[in-house]
């Protein structure tokens, strides 16, 4: 450890060294203001759950929802609050657009579409038993002739709140949000969206908005209590994007990476089914983020036969009232501090370089400062080959599992 409270860990998940330091932890206040903000925004997802599975029908309950301007402008102004005083320009919050500005630079502007094609083509020649030269040899390629001189990426932004990309010049942004937290948001509902023509353009117009480069869903589709709510704005998007555009869908979830892979695998098959095929795909602690390129303009035709919009389910979709309600009672929630704590307490275990918790990397120094009593290993087995452990932690009354990552 130097001086600052730095350490050294080994290799992180993203296969390189990088230092770590111990977290100054945050005024506490700022702290149970960020708490308050969050919950009004989950509060609202909840209450929409909840009636969801009271009444069933998603369009009186949406309907309803978008009638209650009371409850509509606090969540704009939680989400708004968080966006400028919580989320620094490190931490997730803010990483989530910085995301989706580096895949859209790489794919358009750095020749990742081009890559893409080709390789497709190459798949789909081999599959058909012709030679990488005979490919080769094909006069015509399919990259848009768009693609060379594409200029200011043309994105839409749906559930956009704060315009969060408008401040980047490489994009045309046009933000849309049912309630827009900033003036330059269209308050416009893409749920029910009329795409059908005729619409009277300017010939301006046309050319600026339409096709789309880029569709965003930050954080949009958990909101929806209902799977076919998610399927309608996946289905939209395919329909308002170019041929070779990007749907990026970005979904809240804080547990290990694999937890919810089958849900993820789910997602994908589902939205591939509608003539996209997946690009991108990283796990952050608290979200998963996905490219998908339209590859098709045509959506498979086995759309009657299998159940994709089911397929686009969250683990909430899942809960029982009561359980949301469980979900309602203030949590105690572990300070920056205390997270700490508890890293130091692991430091009985044999392997102890370095350990996680809500993916954090901390520092396991010598000292116990946590007695075991206050840990549960839920497995007896040491840390197994890829070094994790699953372990029951104490938060307030409630024990919880988590998975512990040692390096
Ligand atoms: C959790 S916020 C995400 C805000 C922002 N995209 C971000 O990543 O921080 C979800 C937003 O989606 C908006 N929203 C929900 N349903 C919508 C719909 N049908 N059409 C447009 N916006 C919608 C909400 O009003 C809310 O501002």
């Amino acid at each position: 450890m130097d001086p600052r409270g730095c350490a050294e860990t080994g290799d992180t998940e993203r296969g390189h060294r990088e230092l770590f330091y111990v977290p100054i932890p945050q005024p506490e206040p700022l702290k149970q203001e960020q708490e308050k903000l969050s919950g009004v925004v989950k509060n609202v997802h909840r209450k929409l759950r909840r009636k969801y599975r009271e009444v069933g029908d998603f369009d009186k309950i949406w309907r309803e929802h978008c009638e209650d301007e009371q409850t509509l402008s606090e969540y704009a102004n939680a989400m708004k609050n968080l966006a400028d005083h919580h989320w620094t320009k490190k931490c997730e919050g803010e990483g989530r657009i910085e995301w989706c500005r580096s895949v859209c630079q790489e794919y358009f502007l750095d020749g990742g579409m081009k890559k893409m094609i080709e390789k497709d083509e190459k798949s789909a020649a081999a599959s058909l038993g012709l030679s990488t030269a005979a490919v080769n040899a094909q006069s015509h390629s399919s990259v848009p002739s768009w693609a060379s001189h594409i200029g200011r990426m043309r994105l839409l932004d749906v559930g956009s709140c704060f315009n969060p990309f408008l401040k980047f010049d490489e994009f045309l942004t046009v933000g849309i949000d049912i309630v827009p937290a900033v003036e330059s948001v269209h308050k416009c509902d893409f749920l029910n969206l009329q795409l059908q023509p005729p619409l009277q353009l300017s010939r301006d117009a046309v050319e600026a908005f339409l096709p789309l480069h880029v569709v965003v869903f930050s954080l949009l589709l958990s909101y929806f209590p209902s799977p076919y709510q998610r399927w309608i704005c996946c289905k939209k998007a395919h329909e308002l994007l170019d041929l070779h555009g990007l749907l990026l869908i970005i979904t809240p979830d804080s547990s290990h990476q694999n937890r919810h892979a089958l849900m993820m695998r789910s997602w994908r098959v589902a939205v591939e089914s509608l003539g996209f095929k997946r690009y991108k795909y990283v796990k952050y602690a608290h979200m998963h983020l996905i490219a998908f390129r339209k590859v098709s303009l045509a959506t498979t035709s086995d759309l009657v036969s299998r159940n994709y919009p089911e397929m686009l389910y969250i683990p909430q979709d899942f809960n029982t009232n009561e359980e949301e309600e469980g979900l309602d009672v203030p949590v105690y929630v572990r300070s920056e501090f205390e997270d700490d704590q508890m890293a130091f307490g692991f430091n009985e275990l044999p392997i102890r370089r370095t350990i996680r918790i809500r993916g954090r990397a901390r520092a396991a120094p010598c000292a116990p400062a946590f007695t075991s009593s206050k840990i549960q290993f839920c497995s007896k087995a040491k840390p197994d080959a890829s070094r994790c452990m699953c372990v029951k932690l104490t938060a307030g009354f409630h024990w919880h599992r988590e998975m512990v990552r040692f390096q």
